[in-house]
């Protein structure tokens, strides 16, 4: 099974994730967390992504892109993959989609989180608080701002693009998270049946 989880900074993609993962034994791949990673080893990619990821804005399309088509091959991927935090932009969205058919693969279902604006915030202060020692550089009020504003301009659209090829499931993120769970499972018992 291989899925897209799409939705803003906060909107839970990260918890359903995990809960996916364990139920199903697919893999979570967060380009988040493996440019964090990148960052953290100081790799060229990482010395590159740092100020951009600071700052809120997007690591290019097509790096980011490579990233995903060397993960996608390793061996842990074969039963199936979560797509957390990409793709963000059209183009990324047409470059997973020449990764995947160059491997004869394809997305089963694309769920949508879908959060009232205002409540992200919020959370994204309780997630800050709650790392307190090692909160992330790009959870600050200025970057977050940033990246609800790239989200809206970039990654939006990309949900009538899914709905118009009959992939998307859009799942009421507000509820409370078992709630979402068991509305996110639902859309794939749904999707791959
Ligand atoms: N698919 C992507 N394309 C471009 N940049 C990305 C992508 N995924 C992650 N990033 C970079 O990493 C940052 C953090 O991403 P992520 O952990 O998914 O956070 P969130 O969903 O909370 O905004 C983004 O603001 C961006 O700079």
């Amino acid at each position: 099974m291989r899925l897209i989880l799409l939705g803003p900074p906060g909107a839970g993609k990260g918890t359903q994730a995990q809960r996916l993962v364990e139920r199903h034994g697919i893999v979570q791949l967060s380009t988040g967390d493996m440019l964090r990673a990148a960052v953290r080893e100081g790799t060229p990619i990482g010395l590159r992504a740092k100020e951009l990821m600071d700052r809120g804005d997007l690591v290019p399309d097509e790096v980011v892109a490579q990233i995903v088509a060397d993960r996608v091959e390793a061996p842990d991927c074969v039963r199936g993959f979560i797509l957390d935090g990409f793709p963000r932009t059209e183009r990324q969205a047409e470059l997973l989609e020449e990764i995947l058919a160059s491997k004869g693969l394809k997305i089963d279902v694309v769920i949508e989180l879908v959060v009232d604006e205002s409540a992200l915030l919020g959370r994204i202060e309780k997630r800050a608080r709650e790392s307190a020692g090692n909160a992330r550089a790009d959870d600050t009020p200025e970057a977050l701002k940033k990246r609800l504003d790239v989200y809206r301009a970039q990654t939006a659209p990309l949900s009538a693009h899914y709905e118009r090829i009959g992939l998307l499931k859009k799942i009421d993120g507000m509820a409370a998270m078992d709630e979402v769970t068991a509305a996110v499972e639902e859309a794939i018992a749904e999707s791959v049946a």
